[in-house]
């Protein structure tokens, strides 16, 4: 039987196409994987860089790309025929000698590259001063050496990376902007594998190397298997070794503090971190996230991601408002009054939720019997907007044991004036870090970052700058545009949607948004009929869409007037900076900022 792995684009090529060639293609995969009369079989391709490519027909007109050794099949692509052909004959395939990874090269095109790199060569080769021996220490390839000792600046580098593996790229990028061995090998070991997949490298080893790279392949064994990674989206399947590193650790003794900027994988990690504690933790899995709405959201992904019933129900997704109120109406025995005579605020339903929690447990200081605490696992989303109260609710919540919280969080994303360390609270987190952001292209990035500004405090101590944030892809740059009158810029608003709507853009794929509710219900009045809907920035939080656009950023109403007294003024400029960030950065492909009069002193960058 050919044991078949799958590579993370095919689900989402093979997703694109009309539906008849997809169902064809699918019963094409699983014939081959149960290994049945009509399977397709492999094809060699003539004139390929790498002899285990292979093609496979998957439909008419249309083609798998194969990289097999013996009965191992690597799934990359599937394509009409002429590109199927194409991308089978330009690339080639190996192992990263370091740390075992699969590589793909365009090797076609690097071909293409050498004599125009050979061309310019007139100063030295910026790696001239390191030996062989010290680039193949940072996992350089010995066939690729040649071409690298080519380059003579960091452009060169930059025009490489789309024909290069990222793990020959990245610690490629940082010898090339200046870094030294050590840092270039840091990178590199960003990259490695968890533990559980180390061993010795062999580098012909291609099912090694492949089950090694947990983000380039996944093994199907059955149909069921096959079906469920077509079915479900790339963040469900395909982990980059830190977030695997990260949420299926086999356990932490301390509690665990995820930072990283928007779109870097936080939720992704807190999501498979709350799916690993259901399989292998030792009792309920409490999730939880800011707010009610994105409460909801985590469980229908959770649903994709935990299809057996039995541990999808081992976790509970709320938010630490409904928390407090859950287990005060469980001890009252009706549901707390939040308006009207006797009313509670949610901070003194909070700290009776704990004091009850505290008498039923016990005492604070949980040497209780860990079942009698009503969660095992704590995962937060949004940590960054957790109160103090709410913290020690949920520190409450799970005995101080091994993998009790996991929380991850940004604090630049702050909307709330939430201001704490989780030290000063008690809670001992070790920290990590996310840096790539898989949503935002760099354009954005630093439009945003440069936005965004300034320290931003809490969480943890020392959390000044940006902690490496970066895009893995370029896109189009913001676009700001100022009108004279709130009419015209209204007006700009429909028209731009309308255009984003005929360029096929979903209408759920797009968000409109402003600082105050009274421009978002001018907004919604300047697009009736039009299916978009439109929201108060803060509502974006946590959520993401192909394109937004933002209204009113104007002064005077972004940020919203300060008060005088400096301290809560600095802290009101701080928040209102993060809420204009999180805005910005709930956008994959696009993002129209507009005002009136004079624009908000924010985008002064
Ligand atoms: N392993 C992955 N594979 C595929 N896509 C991923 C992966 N990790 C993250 N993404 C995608 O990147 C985007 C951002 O991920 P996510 O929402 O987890 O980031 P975040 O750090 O929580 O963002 P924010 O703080 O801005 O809310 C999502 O579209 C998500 O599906």
């Amino acid at each position: 039987m050919p044991r078949l792995a799958i590579g993370p684009e095919f689900p989402r090529e093979l997703s694109a196409l009309a539906q008849p060639v997809r169902r064809d293609a699918v019963v094409a995969l699983r014939r081959f994987l149960l290994n049945v009369a009509g399977a397709p079989h492999p094809e060699g391709v003539r004139g390929g860089r790498d002899p285990r490519v292979a093609t496979l027909r998957l439909a008419p007109g249309h083609r798998g790309v194969v990289v097999r050794q013996r009965d191992v099949y690597w799934l990359r692509t599937v394509l009409p025929d002429p590109d199927a052909w194409s991308y089978a004959r330009r690339h080639r395939y190996g192992v990263n000698p370091v740390i075992g990874v699969v590589e793909e090269w365009d090797a076609e095109a690097l071909e293409r590259v050498e004599p125009a790199l050979r061309r310019s060569v007139r100063s030295a080769g910026l790696f001239d001063a390191i030996c062989d021996g010290d680039l193949m220490g940072i996992g350089l390839d010995v066939h690729a050496l040649p071409l690298f000792r080519l380059i003579t600046n960091e452009a060169d580098v930059a025009a490489l990376e789309p024909l290069l593996p990222p793990t020959q790229h990245a610690p490629l990028a940082v010898l090339a902007g200046g870094g030294t061995l050590a840092d270039a090998w840091r990178e590199l070991d960003a990259w490695r594998p968890s533990d559980e997949e180390s061993g010795p490298i062999d580098p012909e080893d291609l099912h090694a190397a492949l089950r090694r790279s947990q983000d380039r392949a996944v093994f199907v064994a059955d149909k069921v298997e096959l079906d469920r990674v077509l079915d479900t989206p790339a963040w469900c399947t395909f982990l980059p070794p830190r977030q695997h590193r990260l949420a299926r650790a086999r356990r932490y003794e301390r509690p665990v503090l995820v930072v990283g900027g928007a779109g870097t994988g936080k939720t992704v990690v807190a999501l498979h971190r709350a799916a690993h504690l259901a399989a292998h933790g030792s009792g309920p899995v409490l999730l939880v996230t800011f707010t009610q709405g994105l409460a909801e959201e985590l469980a229908a992904r959770l649903d994709l991601l935990i299809q057996d019933e039995v541990l999808r129900k081992r976790v509970e997704v709320d938010n630490p408002e409904r928390l407090a109120l859950r287990i005060v109406a469980d001890a009252e025995g009706r549901r707390p009054a939040l308006v009207g005579p006797g009313a509670r605020t949610l901070t003194e339903l909070t700290e009776e939720a704990l004091r009850l929690l505290s008498l039923a447990t016990g005492d604070l200081l949980d040497d209780v019997d860990p079942a009698r605490k009503p969660y095992r696992h704590i995962v937060v989303d949004e940590a960054q907007d957790v109160s103090p109260a709410q913290w020690r609710l949920l520190r409450a919540a799970a005995p101080r044991a091994h993998d009790d919280l996991f929380a991850v969080g940004d604090p630049h994303q702050r909307v709330t004036d939430t201001r704490v360390t989780l030290g000063s609270l008690g809670i001992p987190a070790v920290r990590h870090a996310l840096t790539l952001s898989y949503r935002l292209s760099q354009e954005l990035l630093s439009f945003a970052v440069r936005l965004r500004g300034g320290p931003a405090g809490g969480l943890a101590d020392g959390m000044t700058d940006m902690y490496g944030f970066r895009a893995a892809r370029n896109g189009d740059r913001p676009v700001v545009r100022a009108y004279d009158t709130p009419e015209s810029e209204l007006a700009g608003l429909r028209g731009t949607i309308e255009s984003w709507l005929a360029d096929g853009v979903p209408a759920d794929e797009i968000a409109v948004a402003a600082r105050n509710t009274r421009l978002v219900r001018a907004a919604r009045r300047a697009l009736t009929g039009l299916d978009v809907r439109a929201w108060t920035f803060q509502h974006l939080k946590g959520l993401e869409f192909e394109r937004v656009a933002l209204i009113g950023v104007a002064e005077g109403v972004v940020p919203e007037p300060p008060p005088e007294e400096p301290d809560a003024r600095a802290r009101a400029l701080q928040r209102e900076r993060s809420i204009l960030f999180v805005a910005c950065t709930r956008a994959r492909a696009m993002l129209y900022i507009s005002h009136s009069g004079r624009g908000s002193p924010f985008l002064s960058l």
